[in-house]
């Protein structure tokens, strides 16, 4: 484990990522108090929402009341997710201090989240992060599907190359690998990071791994011990995405802070207040936390 990294910075992408799935209505008041929460256990990132149509994704329609209504703290980065110049408009006036376009690895992927293949969604998104370096926001690409795809199964790291050369190409800054359907095990997300390698240096790089096949956890440890110090979890493992069936939340937050905690890696989170937040959102959803680490940790403060 030579490389691990001695600080990690992670994302908590609950807010839109978490929540963008939930069927039922979660009021805007309920994801401002999320996002609070999280600042108040020390969380440095926070992908808050996504300006993306409200008929696709109905639960990410509250995007301006969320962002006007969260009490900004100075050196928090709040992220949200434009997928064409009509919503990075829309997210202007919203100021975001870092966009996110979203592309994916697999074609038949593409087509479903955003209704157009690969080589389109790069034409898009081409124009989105130019106007975001005028504006001075920070630009972060999504790449969705880097083992697998619920319609078209493995995905190869070629596949991944060609994403992260076009992402690359197009002035994205830094990219996320993402195992959209959490299928992927540490070789396999090991070889989508070296593909990504070929384009962005270990520092313009995250993990942001599901937990469908209660892998999370290993990749990304194989991740760290690439080097990759960026890392995208959602508190209380909430999530899924709406175009990836059956594929569930993103690792819980808690799960990898007490892991980096174990190996004496800073993450400056607080992870009772983060399993407090947890808490907080689980309760709002009506559901136990999916975070093995909180309900460790909560049954033990019940003693
Ligand atoms: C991308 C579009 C908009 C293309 O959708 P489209 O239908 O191809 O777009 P269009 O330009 O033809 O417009 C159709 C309608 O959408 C409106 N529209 C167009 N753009 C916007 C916008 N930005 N905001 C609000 N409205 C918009 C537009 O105004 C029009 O409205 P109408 O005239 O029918 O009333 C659509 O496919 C969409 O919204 N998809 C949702 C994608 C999404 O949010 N997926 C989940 C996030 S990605 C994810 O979770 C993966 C990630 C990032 O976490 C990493 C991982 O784990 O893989």
């Amino acid at each position: 484990m030579n490389n691990l990294p001695s600080r990690v910075k992670i994302v908590d992408v609950g807010p839109r990522d978490g929540l963008q799935n939930e069927k039922q209505p979660v009021p805007a008041a309920v994801k401002i108090e999320l996002v609070h929460r999280l600042q108040a256990a020390g969380l440095k990132e926070i992908e808050v929402t996504s300006y993306v149509s409200p008929k696709w994704v109905p639960q990410m329609a509250d995007n301006h009341a969320v962002m006007q209504g969260v009490r900004r703290q100075p050196g928090v980065r709040y992220s949200v997710l434009t997928p064409n110049l009509k919503g990075f408009e829309a997210a202007l006036a919203d100021k975001p201090d870092e966009i996110v376009v979203f592309g994916a690895a697999s074609e038949a992927f593409s087509q479903k989240n955003i209704n157009c293949s690969i080589a389109e969604s790069i034409e898009r998104f081409a124009p989105v992060v130019q106007a975001a370096k005028a504006a001075g926001i920070a630009v972060r690409g999504a790449m969705s599907c880097t083992v697998g795809c619920p319609y078209e199964g493995d995905v190869p790291p070629s596949r991944v190359d060609y994403l992260a050369g076009l992402m690359k190409g197009i002035g994205v800054e830094h990219v996320g690998v993402a195992d959209t359907i959490g299928v992927g095990t540490p070789k396999k997300v090991q070889a989508a990071i070296e593909a990504t390698l070929k384009h962005f240096h270990i520092d313009q790089v995250s993990g942001h791994f599901h937990d469908t096949y209660g892998q999370a956890v290993a990749n990304t440890l194989a991740a760290l011990e690439m080097g990759v110090w960026h890392h995208d979890t959602s508190v209380a493992g909430l999530g899924g995405c709406p175009y990836a069936k059956g594929a569930t939340g993103n690792v819980a937050t808690e799960d990898v802070v007490y892991l980096l905690h174990g190996m004496g890696i800073e993450t400056g989170i607080d992870l009772d207040a983060l399993i407090d937040a947890g808490t907080y959102i689980s309760e709002q959803l009506g559901r136990p936390t999916n975070s093995r680490v909180a309900r460790a940790l909560l049954a033990k403060r019940q003693g």
